[in-house]
Formats: structure tokens, C-alpha cells, sequence
């Protein structure tokens, strides 16, 4: 890595922007601080001078700017960490913030190539790390390098000998310092990686806790978990064996140029070629000057690690986000102009493969959905059903044909354009934690309590919500924690109908539900079907039946289409799968 990438990560450039006049005071102060430490010692020289000579005056004067000087030096010590941490919580604020950002924006495709617990553990670790180095190293990377400098130069101009003598220990200190920071950044970059692998296990082990229990995995789990917080733990004494061959070198590197400049110090003074009082300030500045140069391998070694996180998210900044240029939400004002014989959604020879794939998860789809028209989508297993609708909703672009909603190519509309114009049911429902109001009104943000209601009775939702003890305001646990499936379910129905989209989409609604709840969606789908498109992927042949149109899919094709009645004519694959589900139920 060379010093250029070091200093200029994107990610921390943009972030700092805003926030440099807090850098700039910083090093301003650390500069002035150095000075106040240089006159301390300048005083010192004239003091011990004036007090070997009996000039009481100068000594009285001398104490005096001695006392500014301590004084005015706190001061500055006290506006570097204030100025430097100051401008560290502003960048680690908008790094974290535009990070988040640009993960809502990922495309699909690209969230999906990393575990959810990998993402965790850059958003959190990676970004804890940088906020502790800007928290607690950068007043000191700014201070000590200037202090170093400083306190250098002012000794040269006391006594260039014996500063020649301890310059013979710099580049040594110098080059032990990146010899040994380079496998610190390499090393804190894996121990980096295993946290998120570890963060990803923990994730899985509380999302499938029902699941590993039912399967009798628990044992699996823990020594999947063992095995990999071992390898953290190896790899975290490697680290820190790493780090402490830096403490030796910095004992070593410390008391090595006092020795030296005792004794040549000392030589120097008896034989006359300096003055007592210079070499009492050249002890008292060498100690500052030791103090901030020892403290160098172990803040570029802190640096590197920062420096390691923060190039782990420019990589995360890389990942592409969805394309928003195209039509806006503001331009699809007059979407519901479509009549009745125009097409709301169409696919025309739609071909798509998900990355990694060998065959194509749609081969040549094209269909048709007219205003107000009910289409299910039906098929076995894998067919491609879920993908149309993650087309549909912008989250992949197809490899060949072209998709319309209302008659524009959807690849002319921002994604957010297009999903406005859609309710999403999902197979999964996903509920925040929060109370049962906020839930239903992220379909409508300023939806009236009267119409987060409303929704909730056309979604047969509201009765048992009533009887809830608090009603629309009882909270709800994590991923829905508390309600029924069904329950759930009807929830997101709800949400879906406050979004007044005039499409709606049904990704298997009545999968995971029981016969009762089974009925209050049919009738759900009965009630809005008078007013939405409504497009249904759905396994229960049930719920399809008196659907205006089936597609039934299979290998990624659409094998067969028609209404429920046109399908059993024939003896394909749709006639065949209601055979089964017959005999299955006899
Ligand atoms: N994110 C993905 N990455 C790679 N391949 C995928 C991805 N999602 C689905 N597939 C593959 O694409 C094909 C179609 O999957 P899809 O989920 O659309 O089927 P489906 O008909 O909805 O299945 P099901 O009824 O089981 O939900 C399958 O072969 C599946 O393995």
C-alpha cells in the first residue's frame, strides 16, 4: 500500500469535508504547543544561566514566562483533543451516515454477494474503529510528530553533537516501525474478516433458532461457532505478539539517547564546548523529543488499522447502487389515466440469469396484465415465479426483452418510481419492531389514523387487532415477535392496501396460513379486485381459481395459460398439479 492510498481513502475524504477547520485548528495548536514547550525549555536555559550568575532580575523574569508558557501550553494541549475529536465524531458521523446510505441503495444483486452478518460487522466494527483512532490517537498522531519536529530542530540549534549522536537511533526507529506495522494492517484486516464471519454465525443461530432446534443442530452450530472463534483467537495473539515487538524496541529507543547524552553531554560541559544550562534544557527537551518520537511506531501502527477499516469500506463504497435517474414518483401522477384495454404490465420475450448461474431463471417470458385484471402465476418449485416479480420491482434488470408498466419500458423509471406503483405482499412478512400503527402506516407515512383503519378492516386485520390490549398501539417484537402468522400476514396486507398502488402483488399469501386466515385474504382478493390489478404467485390452486388469467410456469418458461377452466381442459402441467393437490387432499 503506498502512503498515497493510505492518506486519501474516498470514503474519509468526502467525510472529512465540513469538518477540516476543526483539523486545522488542531494542527494549529499542536504546532504553538510545541512552541510553548520550546520556550519552557528556553526559560529553563536562561533561569538555570541567571541563577548561576546571580542575576535575581532576569530569574524573577524568566519564572514568570515559564508560568505563561505551562499555562498557555495546557491550553493548547486542551484545544488539540478538543479541535481533533471534535473533527473525528463529524467524520465517523458521515462516514457511518453515507455508508448506511449507500447500503439501502445497493443493488440486490450486490447485497446479496455478502452475509447479512458480514455488512453488520463493517457498519459496526470497521466504523468503531476509525471513530476510536479520530477519538483517542489523532490529537496525539497530530501532536507528537510536531512536538518530535520541533523539539528536534531546537536541540540541533543547542548542540548539534549530540544531536548527530542520537539521530544515529532515528532511522533505525523509523524502519522498525513500518517493518512491523506492515503485518499489523494485514493481520488486523483477517481478524477483521473472522469478526464478521463471526457476527454472521450469530446471526444465523438467532434467526434459525427454531429451525437448528427442530433439527437437532445445536451441537453443529456450537462447534461451527467454536471453530471459528478460535481461529479469531489465534489470529488476535498473533496481532497482539505483533504489537508488543514494538514495546521493547520502544524502551530501547527511549533510554538509549540519554545514556548517550549524559555521558557525551556531561564530556562536553566539563571540557567547556557547552554550558551547564544548555545541557540542563537539552535534557529537559530531550525528553519531550523521546516522548513523541517512542510514541510514533505504536500511533503508524494504529494508523495502519484505521487505515485497513477505512479502506474496507471504500470497498463497500464501490459496490454498485441502483441506477435513480428515469422517471420519478413526482412524473407517475397520471398513472391511472391507463384505460381499460391498455396494458399495466407486460413482459415481451424477458430473459434473465442471476449471476453464477448456468441456465436462465426466465427464458422468453411474455405476458400481458390489463386494468383491474387478477393474473396468478403458478408452477412448481424454482420455475421462476419470484423472479418475475423481483424484475418487476426493479431489484434485477432483465438480460433480454423488455418489461413495461403503463405502457413505459420499466427500465425508464427510477426504481422508487416503479415500486410506488406497486403493494407488495411478501411470502415472508417482515414487520419492524414497533407498535401495530407505525407498522401498517410505512404504506402511507401520512396516512390518518381513520385510513391505517380502514386498511386494516379491508384487510380483515382489525378485529383482532382490537382486541389486542393496546389495540393499534401495542408493540410488537422484533420481525413481528408476539403475533400469529396469520396475524402477520394480514398486517402486511393491511400496509399494502394503505399504499393505494394500483397494482398489488401477492408473493404466496396463503402459504404459511390456516384455512380461517386462507378465507379473509380470498376476501380481501375478492374486495380490491374490483379496484386493483392484481398479480398472485400462489402454490394453493384455491386461491386462483376464478383468477381472469393463469400462467403456469415451469423451468423458467411459461408452459400454459388460461383461465382455471381453459387449463383443466387440457391435460398439461396445470391439470396435473390440481390432480395432485386432489389426491393429496383425498
Ligand atoms: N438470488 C438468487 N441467486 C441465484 N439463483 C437464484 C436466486 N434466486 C432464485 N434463484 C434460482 O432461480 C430459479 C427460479 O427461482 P424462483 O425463486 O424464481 O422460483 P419460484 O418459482 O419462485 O420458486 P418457489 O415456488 O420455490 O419460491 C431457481 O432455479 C433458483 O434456484
Amino acid at each position: 500500500m503506498s502512503f498515497k492510498e493510505l492518506i486519501s481513502p474516498s470514503i474519509l475524504n468526502r467525510s472529512a469535508k465540513g469538518s477540516r477547520r476543526y483539523l486545522l485548528i488542531a494542527v494549529t495548536a499542536a504546532i504553538c504547543g510545541a512552541l510553548a514547550e520550546m520556550a519552557i525549555a528556553l526559560s529553563i536555559m536562561r533561569l538555570a544561566d541567571a541563577g548561576l550568575s546571580g542575576d535575581e532580575n532576569t530569574a524573577i523574569r524568566m519564572s514568570i514566562y515559564m508560568s505563561a508558557a505551562v499555562i498557555v501550553g495546557f491550553l493548547l494541549k486542551f484545544s488539540i483533543k478538543a479541535a481533533a475529536t471534535r473533527f473525528g465524531a463529524n467524520t465517523a458521523y458521515k462516514l457511518r451516515s453515507s455508508l448506511f446510505a449507500h447500503m439501502t441503495k445497493l443493488k440486490q444483486s450486490e447485497a446479496e454477494s455478502r452475509h447479512a452478518g458480514d455488512w453488520m460487522s463493517v457498519l459496526s466494527n470497521d466504523a468503531f474503529a476509525i471513530e476510536q483512532f479520530f477519538t483517542y490517537h489523532l490529537c496525539n498522531l497530530l501532536f507528537h510528530p510536531i512536538m518530535a519536529t520541533g523539539t528536534f530542530i531546537f536541540l540541533f540549534l543547542l548542540q548539534w553533537k549530540l544531536v548527530l549522536l542520537c539521530c544515529l537511533i532515528i532511522p533505525l526507529s523509523l524502519l522498525i516501525s513500518w517493518q512491523l506495522g506492515k503485518p499489523i494492517i494485514r493481520q488486523s484486516q483477517q481478524l477483521q474478516e473472522i469478526e464478521g464471519t463471526i457476527n454472521s454465525q450469530i446471526q444465523d443461530a438467532v434467526l434459525g433458532q427454531a429451525l437448528i432446534k427442530s433439527y437437532g443442530r445445536q451441537n453443529w452450530l456450537r462447534e461451527r461457532f467454536e471453530r471459528v472463534l478460535k481461529k479469531g483467537l489465534f489470529k488476535s495473539f498473533d496481532l497482539e505478539r505483533q504489537r508488543s515487538l514494538i514495546i521493547p524496541w520502544q524502551i530501547l529507543l527511549q533510554t538509549l539517547p540519554f545514556a548517550m547524552c549524559i555521558l557525551y553531554g556531561g564530556w562536553l560541559a566539563i571540557h567547556g564546548d557547552m554550558r551547564p544550562a544548555a545541557l540542563l534544557a537539552f535534557i529537559y527537551l530531550l525528553g519531550y523529543c523521546i516522548q513523541s518520537a517512542s510514541a510514533l511506531p505504536e500511533l503508524i501502527n494504529q494508523l495502519f488499522v484505521a487505515a485497513g477499516a477505512v479502506r474496507r469500506l471504500d470497498q463497500i463504497m464501490d459496490y454498485r447502487t441502483e441506477d435513480d435517474t428515469g422517471t420519478t414518483v413526482a412524473d407517475n401522477e397520471d398513472r391511472t389515466s391507463t384505460d381499460e384495454s391498455e396494458s399495466v404490465i407486460s413482459f415481451n420475450d424477458v430473459n434473465f440469469q442471476y449471476a453464477g448461474r448456468s441456465v436462465l431463471a426466465l427464458n422468453d417470458i411474455t405476458y400481458d396484465v390489463r386494468k383491474g385484471q387478477f393474473v396468478a402465476i403458478v408452477g412448481p418449485s424454482g420455475s421462476g415465479k419470484s423472479t418475475i416479480m423481483k424484475l418487476l420491482s426493479k431489484l434485477y434488470e432483465p438480460n433480454g426483452g423488455e418489461i413495461r408498466l403503463f405502457g413505459k419500458p420499466l427500465a425508464d423509471y427510477n426504481p422508487q418510481a416503479a415500486r410506488s406503483m406497486i403493494s407488495f405482499v411478501k411470502q415472508h412478512t417482515f414487520l419492524f419492531p414497533g407498535t401495530i400503527l407505525d407498522n401498517i402506516r410505512h404504506g402511507k407515512p401520512l396516512a390518518t389514523d381513520r385510513e391505517v383503519i380502514e386498511a386494516s378492516i379491508a384487510a380483515g386485520a382489525d378485529a383482532f387487532i382490537q382486541q389486542l390490549s393496546e389495540s393499534y398501539l401495542t408493540q410488537i417484537g422484533e420481525r413481528g415477535a408476539g403475533l400469529s402468522g396469520g396475524q402477520m400476514q394480514r398486517i402486511a396486507i393491511a400496509r399494502a392496501l394503505l399504499k393505494e398502488a394500483p397494482i398489488i402483488v401477492f408473493d404466496e399469501p396463503t402459504s404459511a396460513l390456516d384455512g380461517e386466515s386462507e378465507a379473509i385474504i380470498q376476501e380481501t382478493l375478492r374486495q380490491v379486485r374490483r379496484e386493483k390489478t392484481i398479480l398472485v404467485i400462489a402454490h394453493r390452486l384455491s386461491t386462483v381459481q376464478d383468477a381472469d388469467l393463469i400462467l403456469v410456469m415451469d423451468q423458467g418458461r411459461i408452459v400454459e395459460s388460461g383461465t382455471h377452466e381453459q387449463l383443466m381442459r387440457h391435460s398439461g402441467l396445470y391439470s396435473g398439479l390440481h390432480q395432485n393437490l386432489l389426491e393429496g387432499v383425498s
